[in-house]
């Protein structure tokens, strides 16, 4: 499905990746570990085409990206949860969700339809609907950007370092969350970055770990 080859990405002419290769599966989980720095969010960013890589290629069932913008990588099916959420204050978190979709100009049909099965899959959300993206919480903050990613995530869905920040009670609960959609959403792609793998040991079905720029895969 998508296909990371020899990926490399330099950062003020510090290489930050190196020859990073993976791929992920239709209904796969992959998890991305390492310390701070290591390269987790360059990675991400990378496939999304928010940062410019330096050579390597990402493909997506077959079809080469890397000369596609970030959004068209988002129109292909790709959805990204960044690690600061980045949610709009003023629009209320349905706006926020909706974002990607007005982007793409996603027809009204589909965008209700996606909505409701958003809200379905992340219940939590129903009573925050209305509500400021600014007034929601740092935890609540992290299922609205993952609401958001959904929007678009008919592939692949990219989240990055989602418990970072996040109380211990909140972290469970967004590891349920997460290990249900793996349930639901047997036709996506998952990959999570996070520094440390206990939560998702219950869903993680390829583990990767990325030191100082290259990439390792890890047998468990
Ligand atoms: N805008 C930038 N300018 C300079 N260096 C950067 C920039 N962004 C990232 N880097 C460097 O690239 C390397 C990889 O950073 P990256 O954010 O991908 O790490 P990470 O594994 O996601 O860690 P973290 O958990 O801290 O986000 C780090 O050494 C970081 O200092």
């Amino acid at each position: 499905m998508l296909s990371v080859k020899n990926l490399k990405v330099e950062i003020a002419g510090i290489e930050v990746l190196r020859n990073v290769s993976f791929t992920l599966e239709a209904g796969k989980a992959t998890v991305l570990i390492g310390r701070n720095g290591a390269g987790k969010t360059t990675t991400l960013r990378a496939i999304m085409g928010l940062l410019p890589s330096k050579g390597g290629s990402v493909q997506l069932d077959g079809c080469d990206l890397m000369k596609q913008p970030a959004y068209a990588r988002a129109g292909l099916g790709i959805g990204y949860a960044p690690e600061d959420r980045r949610l709009i204050s003023d629009f209320s978190v349905e706006e926020n969700i909706l974002v990607p979709a007005l982007a793409l100009k996603m027809p009204m049909a589909e965008r209700r339809r996606k909505l409701d099965e958003i809200f379905t899959l992340l219940p939590q959300l129903t009573t925050l609907r209305s509500r400021p993206g600014g007034g929601v919480s740092g935890g609540q903050g992290k299922i609205v950007a993952l609401g958001r990613a959904l929007m678009v995530a008919e592939k692949v869905l990219l989240l990055d370092e989602p418990f970072q920040g996040l109380a211990p009670a909140l972290a469970l609960e967004y590891a349920r969350t997460l290990a249900t959609l793996h349930d639901k959403k047997r036709d996506v792609a998952i990959l999570v970055t996070e520094s440390s793998p206990h939560l998702l040991k219950a869903i993680a079905e390829q583990t990767l770990h990325i030191e100082r720029g290259a990439l390792h895969e890890v047998v468990v």
